[in-house]
Formats: C-alpha cells, sequence, structure tokens
C-alpha cells in the first residue's frame, strides 16, 4: 500500500481563542483533499477546545508531552491527558524543544516511547543545524537521531511519521530545495531498511518541514521520498489549504 500522504500544522506559541477558531474555519471550509491526512499542532490550553470543533477528518495534536503518566511535574501534560480530550497525535523532539529547552535524544526517545505505549501517534522531529550540514554531517546527525528513537518505537512504526526539519530551514524562508530534502528522505529510508527493517523503510511516512507555502509545496510533494509536511508559519494562514492539496 502506497504511503498516505500526511500534512501537519505546527501552530507553536501563536494564536488565540479567535484565531485558532477561524483556522479552524478556514479548513472546514477547505476544501481539503480527503486522500490527505491532517493534523493540526495546537497549544496545549487550546487543545480540548480545537478538538471539540474540529470535523473529524481533520486530527488534533499536541506539541509535546511528558514520559510518565502523572505526577509531580509542574507544567507538563501527560499522553493519557492528550486522549483524554481526545486527541491522538503529540509532536515531539521539535528541534525548538531540543534547542531552546534542551531537550537531548534520550529524553525525546523516552516521551516517544511512553506516548506511543499509551496509544498516541506521534510525529517525531530530526534534523540538522547549519553548522552541521556545512561540515558534511546532515546524515551523521539524522542517523544519530533517528537511531535514538528505534528501541523507544520498537515494533510501532505504524504509529511513527518522521518529520526531516532541516534547522536552517525553520522559518527562516530558506526552504531546502526539492533535491536537498528529497537526498536526505532517501538516505534516510536506506538507513531505516540497513538498521530497521525494509518493510519499516518503506512504509513510514516521511514529512519535510522547514519553510513551506503554498509556493513550493508542489515541486517538494512530487519527490518520491517526501510524503507529507509539517508546517510552521503557513499553517496559521489560508494558504494551508493550498499545501494541504499540494498532490492534487
Ligand atoms: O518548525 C516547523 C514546523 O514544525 C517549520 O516552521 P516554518 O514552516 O515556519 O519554517
Amino acid at each position: 500500500m502506497g504511503r498516505k500522504f500526511v500534512v501537519g500544522g505546527n501552530w507553536k506559541m501563536n494564536g488565540d481563542k479567535k484565531q485558532v477558531t477561524d483556522i479552524i474555519e478556514t479548513l472546514k471550509k477547505g476544501p481539503l483533499d480527503p486522500n490527505v491526512e491532517v493534523v493540526v499542532g495546537v497549544p496545549a490550553i487550546y487543545l480540548a477546545y480545537v478538538q471539540s470543533i474540529v470535523p473529524s477528518s481533520i486530527e488534533v495534536a499536541a506539541q509535546n508531552c511528558w514520559k510518565v503518566a502523572k505526577g509531580a511535574f509542574t507544567g507538563e501534560i501527560s499522553p493519557a491527558m492528550i486522549k483524554d480530550i481526545g486527541s491522538n497525535w503529540v509532536i515531539l523532539g521539535h528541534s525548538e524543544r531540543r534547542t531552546i529547552f534542551g531537550e537531548k535524544d534520550d529524553l525525546v526517545a523516552e516521551k516517544v516511547a511512553h506516548a506511543l505505549e499509551n496509544g498516541l501517534k506521534v510525529i517525531a522531529c530530526i534534523g540538522e543545524t547549519l553548522e552541521e550540514r556545512e561540515a558534511g554531517k546532515t546524515e551523521e546527525v539524522v542517523f544519530r537521531q533517528t537511531q535514538a528513537l528505534v528501541p523507544a518505537i520498537g515494533s510501532n512504526w505504524g504509529n511513527v511519521v518522521l518529520a526531516y526539519e532541516p534547522v536552517w530551514a525553520i522559518g527562516t524562508g530558506k526552504t531546502a530545495t526539492p533535491q536537498q530534502a528529497q537526498d536526505v528522505h532517501a538516505s534516510l529510508r536506506s538507513w531505516l531498511a540497513k538498521n530497521v527493517s525494509a518493510d519499516v523503510a518503506a512504509s513510514v511516512r516521511i514529512q519535510y518541514g522547514g519553510s513551506v507555502t503554498a509556493a513550493n509545496a508542489k515541486e517538494l510533494a512530487a519527490c518520491p521520498d517526501i510524503d507529507g509536511f509539517l508546517v510552521g508559519g503557513a499553517s496559521l494562514k489560508p494558504e494551508f489549504v493550498d499545501i494541504v492539496n499540494a498532490t492534487k
């Protein structure tokens, strides 16, 4: 079976009640290609509200969660809480979590393991910095980040989407060229074939993220190993509809 295109909107720490309502209204009008899975990544405080107003064709993700079920972890939310309000997804390991909040590979892996054990689907983010790319270390970095996830994911690859987001392309307007993105996606797939299994390599969906817009989405979507997008800034705008529809 082919890999279903999956487009995530990562709203990050943006929006207020009116704006998030407007975004969902825009998505409801669409029309959105029914062959594409759409997941909106919502600030924790609006998760339950957004979950209550989305049509069933749109899925809702938290942008982070903690690695245990409950307890004295002030400010955190658990996968069980995300499930409890009806959402089924979480974004983990985003480069902003890694760089601003100091999340290392092993913590990201622990979170991924716990989220999967609790029945969430996970968008797991990886990607190199500009310095790492310029030092020729792109593959080394994304393979290391993915390797850390392998034991955490175990046999749960069906509930994981990988998001390749080169850090230098996030929020900079500097998109990876389709060739740059395709090259990394293809190397990741070969790495997965060698280090996990041929099945996982063929079936796991790999999103590209980093300055995706309606203007560049079609060309990126045409690449054989790009199976969707994780969209930041443009996911707050009406053009997100065109990005979802990029494979049409
Ligand atoms: O970080 C991103 C999505 O998770 C990408 O952000 P931008 O689309 O704003 O570059």
